[in-house]
């Protein structure tokens, strides 16, 4: 059963639909470092995932597939056909689904600090537990300690605040259900199906997903390349927003000039 995304819909009703999907622990807030560049030139499609910000918290376990399958329900209620999709971490392991359930629809896909296959399941079942029995605000440290690196956290102290407050807020039973999805997650016999030109972003201090499951990644795609910020960790996006979007821009300039591929 699929649930009604919470989702917020930007810039000009012709332009072609780019879907931002978030990561474990953030609201589609996580994006507001890429919007000013990206919402005169695409229709902006964000989105909470189940169990996050204001989407509907149904009991977990969930999966990859029911992530998806929000995602596919909620265009197909907007009347979105085509696509391009851009997914941090679970976002891009949502984009891998889709992208390879769907192919047909998606014109362009970038996939930043994620992996096919996000190990050991002791650590995600450690996380569902200590989110349902002990709250976000006992895992909120040690998680943001990954997102950003150490001289982020020195020199723009206001934006690790920012995203420990996003994390605190994520609804527990949410939270440990999609860690239960990343567990059960191995998305890798369905790369090869994937037909969009898809560009993999990796941050080179990312702990959480580091540059070589983006070279995974790019090697089990058909038509895939990398890019790796650099000074970056997990949430490359907003530790270093202008080399992001640049690289974002640069890769969906085709869709924008009417030449997908
Ligand atoms: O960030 C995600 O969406 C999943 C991976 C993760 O939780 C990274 C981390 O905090 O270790």
């Amino acid at each position: 059963m699929t649930v009604e995304l919470h989702h917020v819909v930007e810039g000009p009703a012709d332009a072609p639909v780019l879907v931002l999907s978030s990561s474990l622990g953030t609201t589609h807030r996580m994006w507001d470092p890429q919007v000013p560049a990206l919402r005169e030139r695409f229709r902006l499609v964000r989105y909470d995932h189940r169990g996050h910000g204001s989407s509907p918290v149904p009991p977990g376990p969930y999966s990859i597939a029911e992530l998806g399958q929000d995602v596919l329900a909620m265009l197909d209620g907007l009347g979105v056909e085509r696509f391009s999709f851009c997914g941090l971490s679970l976002g891009g392991m949502v984009g891998m689904w889709v992208a390879s359930e769907v192919p047909e629809r998606v014109e362009r896909l970038v996939l930043c600090c994620t992996s096919a296959l996000l190990g050991p399941r002791e650590l995600w079942d450690e996380r569902a537990r200590v989110a349902r029995s002990e709250g976000m605000e006992a895992l909120v440290e040690g998680v943001v300690e990954r997102w950003f690196t150490p001289a982020l956290h020195q020199e723009r102290p206001e934006d690790v605040e920012r995203a420990k407050r996003m994390l605190a807020a994520t609804p527990p039973e949410g939270y440990a259900g999609c860690c239960e999805a990343i567990r059960e997650m191995d998305l890798r016999d369905r790369l090869g199906r994937i037909q969009a030109p898809t560009l993999v972003i990796s941050g080179s201090d990312d702990p959480a997903t580091p540059p070589e499951h983006g070279e995974r990644l790019r090697e089990a795609i058909p038509e895939a390349r990398t890019v790796v910020i650099e000074r970056a960790a997990h949430l490359a996006n907003i530790e270093r927003p202008e080399p992001f979007a640049r690289a974002l821009l640069e890769h969906l300039s085709p869709v924008l000039e009417g030449r997908s591929s």
